[in-house]
């Protein structure tokens, strides 16, 4: 036992702080492509890579930072540590997540991860984290070297993330050291167009996200049918939310779906009369109201 102690001490494992938008705005260039399987798929990816950085021995935790009720519960499942938003963008979210990683771990580095690396490997970023380990404060740049996908610094080092847009080129005038590895490809594909994902499938996506994909790219029969179902969670301040089906699937629905209905709320457990169109929820409304003809 208290070798594993020294062990830890001497190999503190990483923070990884992963920051996931507001779903229902998130991945807008895809929106084309994604359709209504658009917050789904936000949040598949984000939940293939907080799975694979857990996965990643060198990962002591996963703070996620988030305002958003959906995401929050789903990533918070897989064993992720989920703090509040504080809605001043990505960098001050960064810096929070990163505060309270700090908090809870003082003695352990700290890193920013992008959220939508669906093809992440475990091994791929303990890769990055070693060489990230050996300089005081570095950066991965993306794949096409214009963003960063991930950035690091040695416990006890200012965290000063400068994510957004052509990032790499702020990091590296900010002076963190560029990391240069070879093999590491889905620590550095992240998917913000049609181009990235089908980058990203060659790769191999993770299972959440090719889910949501086999869905989006073989819809087959749009199929309109209402049924039951409970409510899992509501964001009063995006009017969408998820619902479980009997067989228990989880599907979203989104203010659209939500608006088109009578309710004004939602409470988890409820018993709500869904429409759905394929897999896409039309109409929500309690299970003692009527469904639209
Ligand atoms: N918590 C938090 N995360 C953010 C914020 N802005 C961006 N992100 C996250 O930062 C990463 C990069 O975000 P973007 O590429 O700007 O946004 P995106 O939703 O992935 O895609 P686009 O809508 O196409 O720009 C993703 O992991 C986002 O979830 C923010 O204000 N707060
Ligand atoms: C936020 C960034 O990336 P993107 O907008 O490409 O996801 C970045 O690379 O800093």
């Amino acid at each position: 036992m208290l070798k594993v102690m020294r062990a830890a001490a001497e190999n503190p494992g990483w923070s990884i702080v992963v920051p996931v938008k507001t779903l229902v705005i998130a991945k807008s260039r895809l929106a084309d492509l994604a359709g209504p399987h658009r917050a789904a798929f936000a949040v598949a990816v984000a939940g293939d890579t907080v799975a694979a950085a857990l996965a990643c021995p060198a990962v002591a935790r996963v703070v996620v930072v988030t305002g958003d009720a959906i995401a929050a519960e789903a990533l918070g499942r897989l064993g992720a540590d989920v703090v509040d938003d504080p809605q001043a963008g990505l960098n001050a979210a960064l810096r929070h997540g990163a505060a309270h990683a700090v908090r809870l771990a003082p003695g352990d580095p700290v890193a920013a991860l992008q959220a939508d690396l669906p093809a992440l490997r475990p091994a791929e970023l303990a890769t990055v984290l070693a060489a990230a380990g050996e300089t005081e404060e570095s950066f991965l740049p993306d794949a096409a070297e214009i963003g960063t996908t991930f950035y690091g610094v040695r416990a006890g080092l200012p965290f000063r993330p400068r994510f957004g847009g052509e990032s790499r080129a702020r990091h590296l005038a900010g002076g963190a050291k560029e990391l240069v590895l070879p093999g590491v490809a889905s620590v550095r594909r992240d998917v913000d167009t049609p181009a990235d994902l089908a980058d990203a499938a060659g790769l191999g996506l993770g299972p959440r996200s090719s889910a949501v994909v086999a869905r989006m790219w073989n819809p087959g029969e749009a199929t309109l049918i209402d049924v039951q179902a409970t409510v899992r969670s509501f964001d009063p301040n995006t009017r969408s939310g998820s619902v479980f089906l009997d067989d228990g699937t989880e599907l979203l629905f989104d203010a659209a779906a939500f608006d088109a209905g009578p309710l004004r709320l939602l409470r988890s457990g409820q018993r709500v009369n869904i429409a759905l169109d394929g897999d896409r929820i039309t109409y929500v409304t309690l299970s003692t109201f009527p469904l639209p003809d």
